[in-house]
């Protein structure tokens, strides 16, 4: 050994000392990362497909995008660049071509296994599953129970509830949109302390051309209503948020962590769940208590309700026992369904006011539409608005220029390999179709980028089209639940707005759609100004 240190060049720690081995650990570091990329670029079972060369090589700029949110739109590049299927990471590819939704998420024939969800991105080690996360055997069950409260009846019976959450959203805009100024109107108008900048600019701006004086902040106000909505149908009692014109706690740390969850999902990708999460979990220790005590709360009066409630819990609880329901499940189920539907829900139509707003003529063929269809407000309902064709031309172009999962929902291919979009793909891979790359696709649409609700309406312009390849609540076994109540609901909330208001952009010189993109987008304030439309001299 002696002998071996003396052939060390001179000015080399010695490695026994703390420099030596911090000198060691590195190259032992660099040879791992280059010996995984020669591995990866050339043994592994995907090394013949084509993609980014670094991101074939190794994991890190995959993430980097990842968590810096430019990974959903980077993905178109990479498709023209490449072609239909991309190798975006050692062992992930995604794909371009329509018929990939049907080939990674659809059905299967009996016989064939589906492609199971893989563990980084779906499930933490310490939190009981929830139907996202739950496993192929037990997810048919669940979503069988789970179905109850999304079904047409109990639909019907919710109308009620939902109904006096959009008229309370009217009567607050109304409000915040002209009865109140200065201070007072800050507080009311849905512009929290980090949006007040953007919108003093857009206040001065709409002063000097004549328009009402407080522009409100919509990305807040369907917010406040999608998230009292769906606590009001999971919970039983509404977050409060559209009665105090302010986020819940809450509701601001849900949007917190749908950003931080991408962030884990890097954690577990790097198998480093084990070592960080523990600090992490340390760190925002009194965060999650007082988190869990208000879930547990929520939970406990809902589950103690001794009246039939036509809500999405009712399924679940009436099965506890049979099911072996605990509380932890049950606030799981809860959790998820707050989260799943209403963000998405609210961001959905945000999207779909900026653009309607951006677009003249769309905006004028709604209001036609409309105002044309309704006489009064009390027409207006969850059933009613099911007749309004041009609106939901609108909400599904909304849904291809901005879908609300920009990102590919991941599933890995099962034991033996699988042909997907007519590619054979070895098994292990983690397969994706990615929305937002894949809807402004000019292979897929004329004028990708451009807001044309006409393709739904048989346009021929649009004729060749590939409409299938929009999917913004996916297809198959694990589609989005609540993708009726979600269409039913922003419908409304649309209906009810034009009914009652004009509006106008507060800031139009930005581009609202340049936004972040992580599991939702990061949006930003979206100001509007909103004129009350006087009927009856009202
Ligand atoms: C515009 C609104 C919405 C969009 C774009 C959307 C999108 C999606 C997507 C893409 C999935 C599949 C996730 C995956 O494959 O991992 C999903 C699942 C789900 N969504 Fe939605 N969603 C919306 C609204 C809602 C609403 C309103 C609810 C309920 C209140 C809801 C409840 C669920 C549930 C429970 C699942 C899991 C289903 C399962 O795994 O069986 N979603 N959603």
């Amino acid at each position: 050994m002696t002998d071996l240190l003396s052939l060390l060049p001179p000015g080399m720690p010695s490695p026994t000392s703390l420099p030596g081995i911090a000198l060691i650990g590195a190259a032992l570091l660099v040879s791992y990362i280059i010996l995984q990329a020669i591995y990866n670029l050339t043994l592994h079972p995907l090394a013949s497909h084509p993609g980014p060369f670094l991101h074939r090589a190794s994991f890190f700029p995959y993430l980097y995008r990842q968590v810096t949110g430019t990974l959903p739109l980077d993905m178109l590049a990479f498709h023209a660049r490449y072609g239909p299927v991309v190798r975006i990471s050692p062992d992930q590819l995604s794909f371009s071509d329509p018929q990939a939704w049907k080939d990674i998420y659809g059905h299967r024939s009996p016989g064939q296994p589906e492609f199971p969800k893989p563990y980084f991105f779906y499930r933490a080690k310490n939190l009981p599953p929830s139907l996202l996360s739950e496993s192929r055997e037990n997810h048919g069950t669940l979503r069988r129970l789970m179905a109850h409260g999304f079904s047409e009846r109990s639909m019907r019976a919710q109308e009620g509830i939902i109904g006096g959450y959009v008229n309370m959203l009217i009567n607050g805009l109304r409000n915040a949109s002209g009865g109140f100024g200065g201070e007072q109107g800050e507080g009311r108008n849905g512009v929290s302390e980090k949006e007040k900048e953007g919108v003093r600019v857009a206040r001065s701006t709409g002063e000097k051309e004549g328009k009402p004086p407080v522009p409100v902040n919509m990305v807040s106000w369907y917010n406040w209503t999608t998230f009292d909505v769906i606590s009001d149908l999971a919970f039983g009692e509404p977050f409060g948020c559209l009665k105090k014109a302010e986020y819940d706690p809450w509701v601001d740390a849900i949007g917190k962590g749908v950003r931080f969850g991408t962030v884990l999902m890097a954690i577990r990708t790097l198998g480093l769940e084990d070592v960080l999460l523990p600090i992490i979990e340390n760190l925002s220790n009194k965060a999650r208590r007082f988190h869990r005590k208000r879930t547990m709360d929520r939970l406990e009066r809902r589950v103690n309700l001794t009246k039939e409630r036509p809500d999405f819990m009712e399924g679940l609880l009436q099965k506890k026992e049979e099911w072996g329901m605990d509380m932890e499940r049950l606030a799981a189920n809860a959790g998820l369904l707050i989260i799943a539907g209403s963000e998405t829900t609210a961001t959905l139509l945000s999207g779909a006011t900026y653009l309607l707003l951006k677009h003249p003529e769309a905006m004028k063929k709604l209001t036609e539409e409309v105002r044309s269809t309704f006489k009064s407000e009390e027409e207006i309902t969850l059933s009613s608005v099911g007749s309004l064709e041009y609106m939901l031309a609108c909400l599904n172009e909304a849904m291809r220029v901005y879908p609300p999962v920009p990102i590919g929902m991941p599933r890995v291919v099962p034991k033996g390999g699988a042909k997907v979009a007519g590619t054979f793909v070895p098994e292990g891979t983690v397969v994706a179709v990615w929305q937002w790359a894949t809807n402004h696709n000019e292979q897929h649409f004329v004028e990708p980028f451009e807001f044309h609700p006409e393709r739904w309406m048989h346009d021929p312009q649009f004729a060749n089209d590939r409409l299938d390849a929009v999917q913004p609540f996916n297809v198959g076994p694990r589609n989005c639940l609540g993708r009726n109540l979600a269409i039913a609901e922003m419908r409304l909330i649309l209906a009810k707005i034009v009914f009652n208001f004009d509006m106008q952009l507060a800031n139009h010189g930005k581009d609202w759609l340049d936004q972040r993109g992580f599991i939702v987008w990061d949006k930003h304030p979206l100001p509007v100004y909103l004129t009350p439309v006087e009927r009856n001299g009202v």
